[in-house]
């Protein structure tokens, strides 16, 4: 299914421009298919809902109301943000402060919708998203919410990663080692998907966007149909 030239020893398009957006709702496995699609194109990687958690994060450590849209926008302009954009090192400090960890807990989970949905606080997240992928040469994949229809609409290749509520609550389920209860799971997968929805739209494809649905396909099965869109979409075979 994947074509020779995505083997080891070779690289998409070199030195031409190749964003990778993926967009899908919570657990369907956007973070962890597009780092290895990443590291099998030697594509550099940004997982941007680490930038909003990011922001929550400091909001709270700094004090900032979630609810005060004008005070979490000012945060989100002065928080001194270090994200890592290697597929070989997993990397998020805010001011020196490494949060590559904190920032996956449940109480951020919570909380980040509200950050989310501050619009002003998007504008500079997708004005710093752009900037990474301009320094980048624009080779990168880029996954989260908003990035194939708002952050690079113009992107080569765009994809919306889907999977069934079951499959999608199950897979965090797993990921958070049993510790949660079904309540919990639902609140932090399904809940929080509907209140992000009500600022983007990462239910549907828009035009010219391929859909990938994994409910039933595993890990790698994911991964290979995501570069075999890969590369129909740029080789058109
Ligand atoms: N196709 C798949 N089949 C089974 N598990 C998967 C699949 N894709 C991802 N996973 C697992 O599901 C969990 C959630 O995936 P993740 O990449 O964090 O999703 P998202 O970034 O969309 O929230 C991870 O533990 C991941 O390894
Ligand atoms: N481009 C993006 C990325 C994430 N977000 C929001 C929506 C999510 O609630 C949070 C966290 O995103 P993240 O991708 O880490 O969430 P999941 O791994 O899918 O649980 O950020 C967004 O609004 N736009």
């Amino acid at each position: 299914m994947t074509r020779e030239f995505f083997g080891p020893e070779t690289v998409a398009r070199p030195g031409k421009p190749l964003v990778i957006a993926i967009d899908g709702p919570s657990g369907s496995g956007k973070s962890s298919v597009s780092k290895e699609v990443a590291r099998r194109l030697k594509l550099a990687y940004l997982d941007t809902g680490a930038m909003y958690r990011a922001l929550t994060w400091y909001c709270l450590k700094t004090g900032v109301d979630l609810q005060d849209g004008a005070a979490v926008e000012q945060a989100s302009k002065i928080m001194p943000l270090e994200i890592s954009t290697s597929t070989a090192t997993e990397y998020v400090a805010v001011d020196g402060t490494d949060i590559t960890d904190e920032i996956r807990d449940p109480l951020i989970s919570s909380s980040v919708s509200a950050v989310a949905t501050t619009l002003g606080a998007r504008t500079e997240l997708i004005r710093r998203q752009r900037e990474l992928i301009d320094q980048h040469h624009r080779r990168m994949v880029v996954e989260g919410r908003d990035i194939t229809t708002v952050v690079v609409p113009n992107a080569e290749v765009r994809m919306l990663l889907t999977a069934s509520e079951e499959a999608r609550l199950r897979r965090r389920g797993i990921q958070l080692g049993g510790t949660q209860t079904k309540e919990q799971l639902n609140t932090q997968v399904i809940q929080r998907d509907a209140k992000d929805s009500t600022v983007v739209n990462f239910t549907q494809a828009a035009d010219g966007v391929v859909t990938l649905d994994s409910s039933d396909l595993n890990f790698e099965e994911t991964v290979e149909t995501a570069l075999a869109i890969v590369s129909k979409v740029i080789y058109g075979d």
